[in-house]
């Protein structure tokens, strides 16, 4: 069943007098329950198609329907909504208030739904800390827990309001490949219980634990290679799988 669907999906920037076409045209479908990773050179259109998909962007051309609901048509504060309750955002490091800690941190998005009473808000995140291993950190500063720490705290804020997609925008790019390799251990354990993510990544170890990763140049998406589910053991074959296809593409 379709999630996302982006349909003829065209953006292009003005830089002074000139104009650079970064979405030429795409058109994508993200089924409930995938775990799709986007790859390609540096500043083809990865992140842009990110942000367009998930209406954090306006495009110029084209139309994306999400959960049945057509981006375009919604009012300013009904898309906002839409992405504070369906959506969840992981970026290359959380954005987080200095001056709260971890917990507060976790819970300040998901506060602004007034509807939502706050002890019960405070035990989910309690609870989703703990499955994301930082039960412990949630009284701790953002000075006083590591990069991985911060990005597994980031994933609870992301989890908070239950989405059914994630968007990711190389949120393992800022760690080590352990730390790194942990995280994907954790969004495999949120895929697999149903909710859907679309990762951008560089990293070809990162994108072979995903189901299918399309491939961008030049604002298109070139090509697109499908992997069996993750099963903890074949890592190698299925990053040779990425490289390989890589190559095919020159890229
Ligand atoms: N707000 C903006 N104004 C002008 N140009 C932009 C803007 N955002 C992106 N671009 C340009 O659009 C192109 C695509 O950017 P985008 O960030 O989508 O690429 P990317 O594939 O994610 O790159 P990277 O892997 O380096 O993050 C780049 O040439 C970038 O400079």
């Amino acid at each position: 069943m379709k999630l996302v669907s982006g349909k003829q999906i065209a953006k292009s920037f003005q830089v002074g007098d000139e104009q650079y076409n970064v979405l030429m045209n795409i058109s994508v479908t993200i089924n409930k329950g995938e775990f799709v990773a986007i790859m390609g050179p540096s500043g083809c259109g990865k992140s842009t198609l990110l942000y367009a998909l998930s209406g954090m962007d306006t495009i110029d051309h084209g139309q994306v329907i999400f959960d049945g609901m057509d981006l375009a048509s919604l009012r300013d504060n009904e898309l906002a909504d839409l992405r504070r309750t369906r959506m969840g955002f992981v970026f290359q490091q959380p954005t987080f208030l200095k001056n709260l800690n971890i917990l507060d941190n976790i819970l300040l998005p998901a506060m602004r739904d007034q509807r939502k009473n706050v002890s019960i808000l405070t035990d989910k995140a309690l609870s989703i800390m703990e499955k994301m291993g930082i039960a412990d950190l949630a009284k701790r500063d953002l000075t006083q827990v590591s990069g991985g720490q911060l990005q597994r705290a980031g994933i609870c804020r992301a989890l908070i309001s239950d989405p059914l997609m994630i968007f990711g925008d190389e949120p393992t790019g800022a760690l080590n490949s352990t730390s790194a390799q942990e995280i994907m251990d954790l969004f495999t354990v949120i895929n697999s219980e149903g909710t859907t993510i679309m990762l951008v990544t560089h990293d070809p170890k990162i994108a072979a634990r995903t189901e299918r990763i399309l491939f961008m140049c030049d604002g298109a998406i070139v090509n697109e290679l499908r992997l069996p589910t993750f099963t903890g053991i074949d890592l190698d074959d299925r990053m040779a799988k990425v490289v390989a296809t890589m190559r095919e593409i020159g890229i």
